[in-house]
């Protein structure tokens, strides 16, 4: 038998984790020939609610779920791990801009940062979700430095790109698979640069660029990037909570491409650690247009590609708020006793 994946899901008891477990544990994401031994975790006032979430796995009788834990410390949740699910943390409401849980969710990335040097495998690799994920991830990283490269930290900014392949569809009368190459710049948040310069869209049997295909300028420089910007605060607007089904798919999408790779002449936006490509400081966790190899599992930015002044200016705008985010979280956990 291929020898078990040890995938952790922090935050397992909450709305995400609800949504995300059963992929993970039914071979959507490492594949149906993939047992994994699945650990969720959360804290110790839910439980109750993590041991339901184990009982319903049970219940699915599933091939590839080799077994299945839930725990509520850091040390049973992150010894021996190979791929890390971070979604655990506060979820903004209503009229909150996702930094504005900085304050509150930075500590959890502090200390699971921390707990991934010291019991995961050298080799894990993490995909941040918790808001604001961007900055979590680079806390995480920065903790975990010395054990774990900074390069296995991610964080997810699939779910804008899934948002802005949509949008492209939707306007264009196309379906998903017509479009690709759709790139996310920069935070996950309002200051995102949705950009559809190196997209494609095929219709009527022919490939052309996503400019020409929706033939509408304003509309791709104006209200396509606004619904992508904002579509996580609309979604809270409308069910009073935020999206859960759509992150978690968007989690195994991610976690997916880094596992098998990315297909041949696409690529998808993913929140890495700079290298300092096309002048973002280093290390600053930024969504980049990426590829990955699926024998290495590495992913790679992809180069050469240029900005009109207009992307240069939105570029500079997302750079800006990282770096103030970065400046925030840093200060803030020097402040936490952790
Ligand atoms: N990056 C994205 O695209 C994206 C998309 C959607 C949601 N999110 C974010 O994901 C996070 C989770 O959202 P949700 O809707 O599932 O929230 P939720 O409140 O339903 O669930 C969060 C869970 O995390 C648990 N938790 C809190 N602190 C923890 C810790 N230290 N260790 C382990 N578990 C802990 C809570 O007890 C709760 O069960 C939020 O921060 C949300 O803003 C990000
Ligand atoms: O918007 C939120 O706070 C949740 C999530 O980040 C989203 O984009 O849906």
């Amino acid at each position: 038998m291929t020898a078990p994946l040890r995938v952790l899901v922090t935050g397992a008891a909450g709305q995400i984790g609800y949504s995300i477990v059963i992929r993970i544990a039914d071979g959507t994401v490492f594949g149906k020939e993939q047992p994994v031994e699945l650990v969720l975790l959360d804290v110790p006032q839910c439980t109750a609610i993590l041991e339901g979430v184990v009982f319903e796995l049970q219940d699915c009788a599933l091939p590839t779920l080799y077994s299945v834990v839930a725990v509520t410390d850091e040390k049973s949740a992150f010894t021996g791990v190979d791929y890390a699910f971070l979604v655990g943390a506060m979820p903004r409401r209503e009229g909150m801009e996702r930094k504005d849980l900085l304050a509150a969710n930075v500590k959890i990335f502090k200390s699971q940062g921390k707990a991934l040097a010291e019991y995961a495998k050298p080799t894990t690799k993490v995909i941040v979700v918790g808001n604001p994920a961007n900055t979590n991830a680079f806390i995480a990283a920065k903790y975990a430095a010395g054990k774990i490269p900074a390069k296995n930290f991610s964080a997810m900014t699939r779910l804008d790109h899934n948002r802005a392949l949509a949008q492209l569809a939707l306007k264009t009368g196309t379906t998903i698979g017509d479009v690709k190459n759709v790139i996310i710049w920069g935070n996950h948040s309002s200051t995102q640069f949705p950009d559809v310069t190196h997209a494609t869209v095929k219709k009527n049997g022919s490939e052309s660029d996503a400019y020409s295909a929706v033939g509408d300028n304003d509309f791709l420089q104006g209200a396509f990037i606004a619904t992508v910007q904002k579509r996580g605060g609309v979604i809270i607007e409308k069910r009073k909570l935020s999206s859960a089904m759509s992150a978690a798919k968007a989690a195994c999408d991610h976690i997916h491409d880094w596992h098998f790779g990315t297909k041949a002449g696409e690529f998808v936006s993913m929140a890495v650690p700079s290298d300092g490509s096309y002048g973002i400081p280093q290390g600053l966790v930024f969504s980049f247009p990426v590829t990955i190899d699926a024998a290495s599992r590495e992913w790679k930015i992809v180069q050469g590609l240029n900005f009109d002044d207009f992307a240069k200016g939105k570029i500079a705008a997302t750079t800006k708020e990282l770096e103030e985010e970065r400046d925030d979280a840093l200060k803030a956990c020097d402040d936490a006793n952790i």
